[in-house]
């Protein structure tokens, strides 16, 4: 452009005089849109891939939230189930349990307290008489010549013979502190809480009699049998004179238990607290 003026070929006006200028203007003009558009374009287009990855992260956030509702749902019907489960296994173990106290209390043939039961009830009761100041007494009942039924009658009637004379001792013994049970064999217990020697006699004497009178029948056999039973009684408290331990009361019942059969059997004896063989009632024998 300046040659061009120098040599006179076009005219010297302010365009062709600022020629250079007007160009290097519009240069930079055309550079700067180019590079505007291209910086926009390039804007536009991490705008885009953010967004892309925004909507990437809030979608793998969401399912990342929505498992973990799954899973807490899950757990939470696992434990309910397991929850479940355990209270049944506690409940059948508290069954089980019940059942187990009972057949380790409980006489299997007769349905009375075991030996093992009357113990623990008798050390229970004495405590108790010994702290109130009451008396307690012990009965000790035995089949007379229950051998012989199982020899002629055969076992199973013996067994129902147990069934039916521990029915009878239940029907004559109801307060709720008294308890009766089966010593063993043909062998029958009853601890009387808050009752004399007197009273405890009297109550022997009535299931003597009501033994003695009871027809016993299974299939087609029908019997009597009759009881002979040994009575001691005491103050717990009372340790001048009376037992000192539950055991001694007992060994006392069992030795007029003795007495009763020496002296024929269908009898009640009653053994004093001296230890000698006491008042013995001689009902038994008067009205048979
Ligand atoms: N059926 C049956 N018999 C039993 C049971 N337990 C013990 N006996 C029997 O009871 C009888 C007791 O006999 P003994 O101890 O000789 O006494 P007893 O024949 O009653 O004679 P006394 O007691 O002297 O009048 C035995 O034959 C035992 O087998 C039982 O659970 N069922």
């Amino acid at each position: 452009m300046f040659i061009l003026l120098e040599l006179g070929l076009i005219p010297a006006n302010a365009m062709t005089l600022n020629a250079f200028q007007v160009g290097i203007a519009f240069e930079v003009f055309i550079l700067s849109i180019g590079l505007a558009f291209r910086l926009q374009t390039q804007w536009q287009a991490r705008a885009a891939a953010e967004r892309e990855a925004l909507g990437r992260l809030n979608q793998s956030q969401l399912e990342t939230i929505e498992a973990q509702k799954q899973t807490r749902v899950e757990l939470e019907l696992h434990v309910r189930e397991r929850t479940q489960a355990l209270e049944h296994t506690m409940a059948e173990l508290a069954d089980a349990n019940r059942e187990l106290k009972l057949l380790s209390t409980t006489d299997e043939l007769t349905g009375l307290s075991n030996r093992r039961s009357i113990n623990a009830t008798l050390q229970r009761e004495w405590g108790r008489s010994e702290r109130q100041g009451m008396a307690l007494s012990v009965l000790l009942l035995d089949l007379d010549h229950f051998k012989a039924v199982n020899d002629q009658y055969g076992h199973p009637f013996g067994d129902q013979a147990l069934r039916e004379v521990a029915k009878l001792l239940t029907s004559v013994v109801q307060r709720p502190t008294d308890l009766v049970g089966r010593w063993g064999g043909e062998e029958f217990i009853i601890l009387l809480a808050d009752t004399t020697a007197q009273s405890a006699v009297a109550v022997a004497e009535r299931i003597r009699e009501l033994v003695a009178k009871t027809v016993i029948s299974h299939e087609a056999v029908s019997i009597n049998l009759s009881m002979s039973i040994g009575v001691a009684a005491t103050l717990p408290a009372n340790v001048q004179t009376g037992y000192r331990t539950p055991d001694l009361l007992v060994d006392a019942a069992d030795r007029a238990l003795y007495l009763a059969k020496q002296n024929g059997r269908n009898r009640v004896e009653l053994m004093n607290e001296h230890e000698a063989p006491g008042v013995s009632t001689d009902l038994a024998r008067s009205r048979d």
